[in-house]
């Protein structure tokens, strides 16, 4: 049995690289975005400063094992707080600000956190709605404290200047390192727990997958991922944007760190690679620095990728990794074989391929049911070309959701023979001949349609079917949704134009509805709607609610139908 910890990355890092800069923290506000205008921590300081914050927190008894709401974006503090956290072996509770503040309400209940550490504005929020009374104990406090008790950040870096050192504890492999929230776009999001292995086996699977080399300048635009930049030895330069809100950042903000610091590794969501990719294009921004643009959380629309492609040096790999907060890599795909390949068969239906599976994991597809499956059996596997549900086992799979067993048991499969553990990732896919994974949509968001008047029953998978009419020039996204109007599940295709798109709808219908029949997977849609704007999660901006907008294309039918 081996005991790790996550924070020994950065110990390595700081011995390996003293002097490089790990994180560049913008200025507030509307200062220059010019070098000497950052705040820099060497490797060697956000080492030193983390192990001075363990002290300082370990001598207010926060100990291995204790649970700690994180709510603090991403920073110099950020960064000091989740390593100072790994060392002591306490258990940060990463939750989006953003999911929600009923859904957020939820998840703090069901962390029992003991201590909240927050921005002044967390702290707010949190003393007004009351979140997690019954658990905590402590507060800690980024910035300035106002009418709630406890510490300051700034308290406890002094008082661990002052006391003894915290020495790392490092946690066997069973022991919870971290509770990460997923995003919840289909339902309440649920805690996902990791443990150091997990950690140090995504930074070894996504070094490998993505070809990151140490000294890299990463620009990070998702918090979680941020984390792994000091792991990976890259230098992290934080963007000045609201990470609540990828899909609305100014790309003023990207354009410029980016030259400034001639990165080289870009991360964003595919709403944040979206409007990149369209202002940049329109500005005739280039980014001949970067080495790689990693885009991950939903599904890239190609066009996008087409887009944005010839505004890298030639041969610069865009990757969608493909995985979920339970299981993160599970396999990429690089621009190059989408824009090469894949492009064509994706717009005539056949899904989204999202690659080969990647080194160190193992994917099957799976017979699709909504029960559990407790016990794994090889008759489960579908054949190529056969979709199913798809399943992975690999280092990087969590083993269970904090706190709640029905979902656990609904997405976790023994394998009583290896002892291997499979995570059901809730998504439609399916194997190509060469052993390319292609996804088709959430399990959960699949329209079911019965057998009716000579036609056999068939069921519509979302991404796969959308992927159809997304590559028309007239349409930003579009969603597929079963509509229930008079006891009967309608495919309604829901449409949401590019901005400045003049043409009449009902013209576009028409243009819609030749592609529905040109292909066998479409041909059942016969309903469209035009949307203003689809409702999408939080943290990626991109993930499509189609359970809000079922309802909502249920009752359009309604009245075109009473309309004389
Ligand atoms: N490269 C990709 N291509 C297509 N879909 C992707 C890709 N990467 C991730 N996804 C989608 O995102 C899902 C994982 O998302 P995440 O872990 O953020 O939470 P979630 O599953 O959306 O949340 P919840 O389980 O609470 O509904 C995958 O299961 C898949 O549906």
């Amino acid at each position: 049995m081996t005991a790790s910890n996550i924070a020994r990355t950065l110990e390595t890092a700081a011995t390996d690289r003293p002097d490089q800069v790990a994180i560049y923290a913008p200025p507030a506000g509307r200062t220059p975005l010019r070098v000497e205008n950052y705040r820099t921590l060497t490797f060697q300081q956000l080492h030193q400063f983390s192990v001075e914050l363990a002290s300082g927190l370990n001598a207010i008894g926060i100990r291995r094992g204790t649970r700690i709401a994180l709510m603090v974006p991403p920073s110099p503090e950020f960064f000091v707080l989740t390593f100072a956290l790994f060392r002591l072996g306490a258990v940060p509770v990463l939750i989006d600000p953003g999911m929600g503040l009923k859904n957020l309400a939820q998840c703090l209940t069901e962390a029992r956190p003991e201590v909240f550490i927050g921005i002044t504005k967390a702290h707010v929020a949190r003393s007004l709605l009351g979140w997690a009374k019954g658990s905590l104990r402590q507060l800690i406090t980024v910035g300035r404290k106002l009418w709630w008790s406890g510490r300051t950040y700034d308290e406890l870096q002094r008082l661990g200047q002052k006391s003894s050192q915290a020495p790392m504890v490092d946690l066997p492999e069973e022991e919870t390192a971290a509770i990460l929230f997923t995003s919840g776009s289909t339902g309440i999001p649920k805690g996902a727990v990791y443990t150091h292995e997990i950690f140090l086996s995504q930074v070894e699977l996504l070094k490998e997958a993505l070809k990151i080399s140490s000294g890299e300048i990463d620009l990070c635009t998702f918090p979680l991922f941020a984390l792994f930049a000091p792991a990976l030895k890259m230098s992290a330069i934080i963007p000045r944007m609201d990470f609540t809100r990828p899909a609305k950042v100014d790309p003023q903000e990207i354009w410029q760190p980016v030259e400034l610091f001639q990165v080289t590794n870009l991360f964003g969501s595919p709403a944040l690679i979206r409007r990149l990719a369209i202002a940049s294009q329109q500005a005739g921004k280039t980014f001949p620095t970067l080495r790689r643009v990693v885009s991950a959380g939903a599904p890239v629309n190609p066009k996008i990728l087409e887009l944005f492609q010839p505004l890298l040096a030639p041969k610069t790999p865009i990757y969608t990794p493909y995985g979920a907060t339970e299981s993160l890599p599970v396999a990429v795909v690089s621009s190059q074989q989408i824009l090469g390949e894949t492009q064509q068969k994706t717009t005539a239906g056949a899904g989204i391929c999202v690659g080969q599976v990647v080194t160190g994991m193992q994917a099957r597809v799976i017979r699709l049911t909504d029960e559990p499956i407790p016990v794994w059996s090889n008759d489960l596997i579908r054949l190529p070309g056969v979709i199913g549900e798809i399943a992975v086992c690999g280092p990087v799979v969590t083993r269970s959701y904090d706190a709640r067993p029905e979902q656990t048991a609904l997405a976790k499969i023994v394998d009583p023979h290896t002892g291997e553990l499979w995570h059901r990732m809730g998504d439609a896919g399916y194997f190509d001949e060469q052993g390319d994974l292609w996804f088709c949509g959430r399990k959960s968001q699949r329209v079911e349609l019965p057998a009716e008047a000579g036609v056999p029953a068939q069921t519509l998978f979302a991404d796969q079917c959308e992927a159809v009419f997304n590559g028309h020039p007239a349409v930003a996204r579009t969603a597929l949704v079963g509509a229930l109007v008079d006891q009967r599940i309608i495919p309604v295709l829901c449409v949401e134009r590019n901005p400045g798109n003049r043409t009449p709808f009902a013209q576009l219908e028409e243009e819609l509805r030749s592609l529905a029949i040109s292909s066998r997977v479409t041909a059942a849609i016969e309903h469209f709607l035009e949307h203003p704007a689809f409702p999408v999660d939080t943290r990626h901006n991109s993930k499509i609610f189609r359970e809000k907008l079922a309802p909502w294309a249920a009752k359009q039918l309604s009245k075109n139908h009473r309309k004389p």
